[in-house]
């Protein structure tokens, strides 16, 4: 059976269909939920009845702070693991929109779990590892922009990951993500049930960072699949774990398995975030630099040195793709 859903990209040979019965149900009421002046409307009818919210893993409320005062000129939100990466990267932008006297200030340091800097209209925020981690951060981030009513606003991952017969240090811009089980769904229980959100990622916004790659970058930049994986070992089908009960031939041919399905690298996050975003209406992509080829190993072992800049990659091009936004429009940046 046909799903009529266009949150699905055509499928790939050797693709079967799982979506028929959850697009229909958990979808047609999600399609793209926008304002008229493009800030988001959350289809969760109880936050209208709420006099206070406690966002609670942000440290923030919406009686003791002003969102919208705080962060209703936020046009990107972007996020990575660490919390490292992220301050690096709020510095990065003061840098690259010419934001004089930036002072990296922890915004939610009193919930001692995510760190959350703004810069200009940036929001650069860790989430932490894998999915449970990011999509509380993720939901925490939508209900402050929708308090905030910020207008457009779009979601950057800036993270990494192991390729897939790609050349370590590549950029991966995700089209699609794919869970454990090779289907392109974030799987959520909700209530005793097992949701499918598809996990289809914005094909405007790929094309636009693809047009931001250049040929002097030094490095590769791919779209292509990307596997969250629940676990960075198993998961992973790596051989290093303390767990292992497969051998180096079965998770060679899984890992050309996934290569020949279209996928290019392997996280922990691609699923659930393209899945969240769309479900909220919210233009977002995953860029994720590789650490390693998995086809030659498992263990992450370039020095820090070199683990740092290659972190900076996706920095690299989100900036630009910031910065282009801005490109005539700086006055419009508070
Ligand atoms: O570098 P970040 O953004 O944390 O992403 C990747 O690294 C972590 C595992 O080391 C996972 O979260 C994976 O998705
Ligand atoms: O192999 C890798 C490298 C970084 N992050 C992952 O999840 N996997």
């Amino acid at each position: 059976m046909k799903c009529d859903c266009d949150y699905i990209l055509p499928t790939k040979g050797g693709w079967e269909h799982h979506y028929d019965n959850c697009i229909s149900k958990w979808h047609s009421k999600a399609q793209y939920p926008k304002n008229e002046d493009g800030s988001i409307r959350l289809t969760n009818k109880n936050l209208m009845k709420m006099h206070q919210d406690f966002i609670y893993h942000l440290g923030l409320d919406t009686a003791t702070y002003d969102l919208k005062a705080m962060f209703g000129d936020v046009k990107f939100v972007c996020m990575g693991g660490t919390k490292y990466r992220m301050k690096e990267f709020a510095k990065h932008m003061a840098k690259v929109l010419n934001i004089k006297d930036f002072e990296a200030k922890n915004l939610s340091k009193h919930s001692h779990r995510y760190a959350m800097y703004k810069v200009g209209p940036i929001i650069s925020v860790n989430h932490g590892i894998g999915i449970s981690s990011m999509t509380i951060l993720l939901q925490e981030i939508l209900k402050v922009l929708y308090y905030a009513k910020a207008k457009n606003p779009i979601i950057f991952r800036i993270g990494t990951s192991g390729g897939l017969k790609i050349p370590p240090g590549s950029i991966v811009i995700s089209s699609w993500g794919l869970n454990g089980t090779l289907e392109k769904t974030y799987d959520l229980p909700v209530l005793g049930e097992i949701r499918k959100l598809p996990s289809v990622f914005d094909k405007r916004l790929i094309q636009e960072l693809m047009s931001m790659v250049t040929e002097g970058d030094g490095f590769n930049t791919y779209s292509g699949g990307t596997m969250a994986a629940d676990d960075f070992y198993r998961g992973q089908a790596r051989l290093d774990g303390p767990f292992c009960d497969y051998t180096e031939e079965d998770k060679l041919a899984f890992l050309r398995k996934l290569s020949a399905l279209g996928v290019r690298n392997i996280e922990m996050e691609a699923t659930a975030f393209a899945a969240m975003t769309r479900e909220a209406g919210v233009r977002a992509a995953d860029v994720c630099v590789t650490l390693l080829d998995r086809l030659n190993g498992d263990q992450v072992t370039p020095d820090k040195e070199l683990l740092l800049k290659f972190q900076e990659r996706p920095m690299i091009l989100v900036g630009r793709y910031i910065a282009k936004y801005y490109e005539n429009n700086l006055h419009l940046i508070k």
